[in-house]
């Protein structure tokens, strides 16, 4: 058996264990009582047990697959992004494979993996490295993980907001690298403008470009910021939802909460946030246009996808002063982004790298979810997560 093969014959005990209780392992599809449909769907598999291709080990959630008696784990066995040859060549014959935003799922893959192929499943809430038409041709369910990270995004939504209006993108890095600055507690040094209503500043208008389940998670932790107003823009194919934006206004004591164009949206943000799926449809929405049209003291967040937002235009707009400053979580190009970067030597741009949904909470219910995901597809059972018709 390969290195690489690690099926429950050959592993007498997890690597990992769930030691929080808070990490527990969640609902698996169980397997106890198998039916017709499943054991026909297993029969024609090796030793009756369908293999399933892991392309990262999954830390404290492991033993969730690897305690299994029933599927044959091939995982990926570094701490690295698992190589494309590795996952062509493990893939042949696999009923299911568990990757990551990294790993594009294409024809290349389908081919390699053969006619099993039930399931993909991916652990990440985005997923446009999965072609899906392909996927809904050859009747492969694909699952992804919504929901269980929308708190931790929206955390860090937040986070970035105020790193950025509060300079932290110089501040931190001055006493971090052992410059604590001499006369840094003068009267207006390393001010920026501030994030919570006070009386002398009673109004704040906060948008989204995308407003969905972040979103709203995010402006609920701003509404104790004091905030007033809340605007949004929506995608064109996504339907107003007046009921739903009344019901939020009335829940957060907001004096408006509208859906606005773009423009509008550019200029009456105070700190607007970027929240919209990647993909062509949304590629540089945020380009110079937009940002001259924002306010010179805004701030500008970005925890969704690069494409949104033109880099060039972005570190155009720092420098010339059109924004305040700007926080990001991802950026085009990623995740080859040096130290060259425009937007990295921007002092007023403070970034992260993707790291949004990284708490230990939030990255085990991916990850559980993932598995589940995965065994749904491929038992033929309920997948928790699963994206479009079958
Ligand atoms: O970007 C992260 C995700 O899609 O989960």
């Amino acid at each position: 058996m390969p290195a690489a093969v690690r099926s429950r014959d050959s592993v007498t005990r997890p690597r990992h264990s769930c030691k929080s209780p808070r990490m527990s392992a969640g609902s698996i599809p169980s397997l106890s009582s198998p039916n017709s449909r499943l054991t026909s769907l297993v029969s024609h598999l090796s030793n009756g047990r369908p293999k399933v291709v892991i392309c990262r080990d999954l830390g404290p959630a492991m033993p969730l697959l690897m305690e299994r008696t029933d599927i044959e784990v091939v995982l990926w066995p570094e701490d690295r992004g698992c190589d494309r040859a590795w996952l062509l060549k493990n893939i042949k014959g696999a009923a299911g494979a568990l990757v990551l935003l990294p790993d594009p799922i294409n024809e290349e893959v389908l081919q390699a993996a053969g006619p099993d192929l039930r399931v993909i499943s991916t652990m990440s809430v985005g997923y446009e490295h999965i072609d899906l038409p392909l996927m809904a041709q050859r009747n492969i369910r694909v699952g992804y993980t919504p929901d269980v990270l929308t708190e931790a995004v929206a955390d860090l939504c937040v986070m970035l907001a105020l790193m950025a209006s509060r300079n932290d993108g110089v501040a931190y890095t001055l006493v971090k690298e052992g410059n604590w600055p001499k006369y840094a507690w003068s009267p207006f040094t390393f001010c920026g403008p501030q994030i919570s209503t006070m009386v002398s500043s009673p109004t704040r208008t906060v948008g989204f470009l995308g407003f969905g389940r972040i979103a709203q998670s995010t402006l609920t932790r701003l509404v104790a910021f004091g905030v007033t107003h809340c605007i949004y823009s929506g995608s064109a194919t996504s339907a107003p939802n007046p009921a739903r934006d009344a019901a939020l206004q009335a829940k957060h004591k907001l004096a408006a909460l509208e859906r606005v164009d773009l423009d509008r949206l550019a200029g009456e943000s105070d700190v607007l946030f970027v929240l919209t799926p990647g993909g062509k449809d949304t590629y540089h929405l945020v380009d110079a246009a937009f940002l001259q049209k924002m306010k010179p003291m805004s701030v500008l967040v970005n925890a969704s996808r690069g494409t949104v937002v033109d880099s060039d235009a972005l570190a155009t707009a720092l420098r010339e002063k059109w924004i305040w400053g700007a926080g990001l979580d991802v950026v085009e190009g990623e995740p080859k982004i040096n130290g060259d970067h425009p937007l990295v030597r921007e002092p007023k741009c403070v970034m992260v790298p993707h790291i949004a949904s990284a708490t230990f909470e939030t990255r085990m219910a991916m990850a559980t979810r993932a598995i589940e995901n995965l065994l749904g597809g491929v038992f033929g059972t309920e997948m928790p997560a699963e994206l479009g018709d079958r």
